[in-house]
């Protein structure tokens, strides 16, 4: 089957959470319309650009485009962007159940609002699983009133102006932003107005006595996220579109880039109705960031009818604890696992660090900052243009990793800035550590969620301190370790990820904070490009591919 759809994509002003600002929407609604698809179905996605003075690219997160590697929409490495007035169609087949999402991947776009699910269903006659009566999507994010072109100039000026904490985090699209907290005066009554409903919370309307499959996802432009029900405990059961071993919570943490599934059942006391919270974790925003409300409306109770008791509060900010032994609590699922290789054919330790380049602040791999190229990497490399990107190879290691202090300040005066990519031998398996360390702030080690683009990897253990080269792999979990495209990485620790390249193409690996990204925390990976088909023409145009492109 093929689903088609066009997306009409334009700045409106909106009001998500009570203040006016100009939001991108899809079709008029930010977050866009859910994708819903069965495994194995064809999307077609013909989106226009009406940003009028802006460029677009829209990425389909956790698709592993198998064979369409224009199709990932990532902006410099598999394609050109949309041109303002222009029309691209994606085209991807959606090969493997589960939750996924879509958002923007030019510049910081994805915050400004384009951004929505894909929800794949099993092709009929198939079960998941464990039972569930009804099924429900809800996108957590963040929001701020600054544009993307003020953050990013902010970002891209010495001295470095920092985003900061988001003004209010949304629950499927909605918060509450208090309005009397606006500097006065402000002439236009609709600036910020409380009663627009625009604004009301979200509310989810259950039936008592059922079971609900709650598709849960992050894509916060900063914030790392704990979710929590009152009275409810979630059981995790999909992560990242693939079964795991339930595993029961109060509060879920979900870092930006991620999808859980869990279940709830509808068996409280049900006169009332029940908060939904989220609230910010891994960075203190206590005084800046309200947590984000919903309403868990137990039918037939009203939906505006407020719970009795006060919102629960989330865990502390600052507590690593709870998320590192959530992140390692989560396995595949028996009857579900994949098993990895058990060796790997190479080994690349990504050193995390933020550093001072040129005097900006940027974040760096192995002291590399990314800075990307005009012309895309898929057509550089399908194309042979050499001199599009630096050729020269990247260290998968830095010399001094032994000695290198993970808890000092970062001081690598030799980072640079480079769009140098790592070419991958095709069908090889590759291990990446991430090692987490000391930002430029003292006693500071920041969250990293990482996500891969074009595949899946196996997570195979996350730990405290520095990784031991050593000792630390006969640790791994070979047994089951669950599969995910997006990760954290916790501060001052690492993250051992495992993943067969096999699919031809130009993948992007990230940090999924908007601001990290664009400052430099990514990096290409190359595989099999010799055997992908012909490139459409419809991705070029631009840089050095300037001549491909015919009308
Ligand atoms: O990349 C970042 O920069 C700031 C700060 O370290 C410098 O202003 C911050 O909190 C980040 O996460």
């Amino acid at each position: 089957r093929v689903h088609r759809f066009k997306w009409d994509v334009k700045y409106e002003f909106k009001s998500p959470d009570c203040y006016k600002k100009l939001a991108i929407t899809i079709n008029g609604k930010t977050p866009g319309p859910a994708i819903l698809a069965q495994q194995g179905d064809t999307v077609v996605v013909e989106v226009t650009n009406n940003l009028v003075t802006e460029n677009l690219a829209v990425h389909w997160h956790g698709i592993r485009q198998i064979g369409s590697p224009w199709s990932d929409g990532t902006g410099s490495v598999t394609q050109c962007p949309v041109l303002p007035g222009d029309t691209f169609t994606y085209r991807f087949v959606v090969d493997r159940p589960g939750t996924y999402l879509y958002h923007a991947h030019y510049g910081m776009q994805r915050e400004a609002g384009l951004y929505g699910s894909i929800q794949v269903s099993l092709p009929d006659g198939m079960a998941e699983p464990f039972a569930y009566d009804y099924d429900k999507s809800i996108i957590l994010s963040d929001w701020y009133y600054q544009s993307t072109y003020e953050q990013a100039a902010g970002l891209s000026s010495n001295p470095i102006v920092w985003v900061g904490e988001p003004q209010s985090l949304l629950i499927q699209g909605k918060g509450k932003f208090d309005c009397s907290k606006l500097a006065p005066p402000s002439s236009d009554p609709s600036a910020c107005n409380a009663t627009n409903p625009e604004c009301s919370a979200y509310v989810l309307t259950v039936v008592p006595g059922k079971t609900y499959r709650l598709r849960i996802s992050s894509l916060t432009a900063l914030s790392a996220l704990s979710f929590q029900i009152e009275g409810h405990n979630m059981t995790i059961v999909e992560a990242d579109g693939h079964y795991v071993e339930p595993v029961v919570v109060q509060n879920l943490f979900i870092y930006s880039g991620e999808t859980y599934s869990v279940l709830i059942k509808i068996d409280q006391e049900p006169s009332r109705n029940y908060w939904i919270t989220t609230n910010i974790v891994a960075r203190n925003a206590t005084a800046t960031t309200p947590p984000g409300l919903a309403v868990l409306n137990y039918y037939p109770n009203h939906p505006k009818k407020v719970p009795p008791t006060d919102p629960p509060a989330g865990p502390i900010w600052n507590d690593v604890a709870p998320r590192l032994a959530q992140s390692q609590a989560i396995k595949a699922r028996q009857g579900y696992i994949h098993t990895p290789p058990l060796e790997s054919d190479r080994v690349i330790v990504f050193l995390n660090t933020q550093n001072n380049i040129n005097g900006y602040v940027r974040w760096s791999l192995n002291n590399v900052s990314l800075a990307l190229p005009q012309t895309p990497y898929l057509v550089a490399l399908k194309e042979n243009l050499h001199h599009s990107f630096d050729q020269r190879p990247l260290p998968d290691q830095l010399p001094d990793f032994a000695s290198y202090d993970i808890y000092r300040v970062a001081n690598n005066t030799n980072a640079t800035s480079s769009n140098a990519i790592y070419k991958l031998k095709f069908n090889t398996t590759v291990d990446i550590i991430l090692q987490n360390a000391n930002t430029m702030d003292e006693n500071r080690s920041e969250t990293h969620p990482w996500h891969l683009h074009g595949h899946d990897f196996w997570v195979l253990g996350y730990g405290t301190g520095k990784f031991d080269i050593n000792n630390d792999p006969k640790k791994y979990n070979l047994v089951n370790p669950i599969m995910k495209n997006t990760v954290p990485l916790h501060p001052y620790g690492w993250t051992a990820l495992r993943f067969i390249a096999d699919n031809p193409g130009a993948w992007l690996f990230h940090c999924h904070i908007e601001a990290h990204f664009y400052m430099g925390m990514g990096v290409v990976f190359e595989e099999g490009v010799e055997s992908v088909g012909k490139l459409p023409s419809e991705i070029m145009g631009c840089g050095e591919t300037k001549g491909f492109k015919r009308p």
